[in-house]
């Protein structure tokens, strides 16, 4: 099951040459990753960070940029889970304007604990985000 956001690219996100800071695609594709836990896992970054002391930090970022985006464009962020280890999770994200796909990104992300050591995934979250597994480990 794929997550989504959308995003319009603003003044402040783009360069002189008049397309967007790749900065800018991190800022929006974290925003992404803390909607699909609080919205899809239920799981709020309030209630990893400030109630309970832990974390998800990304320990691995693969991206290709595919074309440009420029002001006023209407990007899309499809998330996907497309492996959960026993701390770790990979999720791969298309972004998309209309038809046209703009980046993708293959992320991995650790539950972290106290001292942001990594550990095992909490079970309840581990149940979540196997309920939006996609690909072939899904289907296993
Ligand atoms: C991330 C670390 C805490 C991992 O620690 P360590 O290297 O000791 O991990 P292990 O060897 O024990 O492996 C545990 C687990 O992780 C997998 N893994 C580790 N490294 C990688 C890697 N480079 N690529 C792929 N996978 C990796 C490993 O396979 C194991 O998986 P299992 O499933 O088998 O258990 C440590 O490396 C660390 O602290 N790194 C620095 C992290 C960092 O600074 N990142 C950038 C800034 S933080 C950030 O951007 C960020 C912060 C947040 O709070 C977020 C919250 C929510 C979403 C995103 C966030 C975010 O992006």
């Amino acid at each position: 099951m794929s997550f989504s956001r959308d995003f319009t690219v603003q003044f402040g996100h783009c360069d002189p040459a008049g397309i967007i800071f790749f900065p800018r695609y991190f800022e929006m594709l974290n925003a992404t990753v803390e909607a699909f836990f609080a919205e899809a896992l239920n799981y709020s970054f309030t209630r990893i960070h400030i109630d309970e002391g832990c974390g998800v930090p990304t320990a691995h970022l693969d991206v290709d940029f595919r074309a440009p985006s420029r002001l006023a464009d209407i990007l899309t962020f499809t998330l996907n889970v497309v492996r959960i280890g026993g701390s770790s999770a990979s999720f791969e994200t298309r972004v998309t304007c209309g038809e046209e796909l703009r980046m993708t990104v293959r992320q991995v992300i650790v539950w972290t604990g106290p001292g942001l050591r990594p550990a095992r995934w909490p079970a309840g979250l581990a149940v979540a985000l196997g309920a939006h597994l996609t690909g072939e480990e899904a289907a296993t």
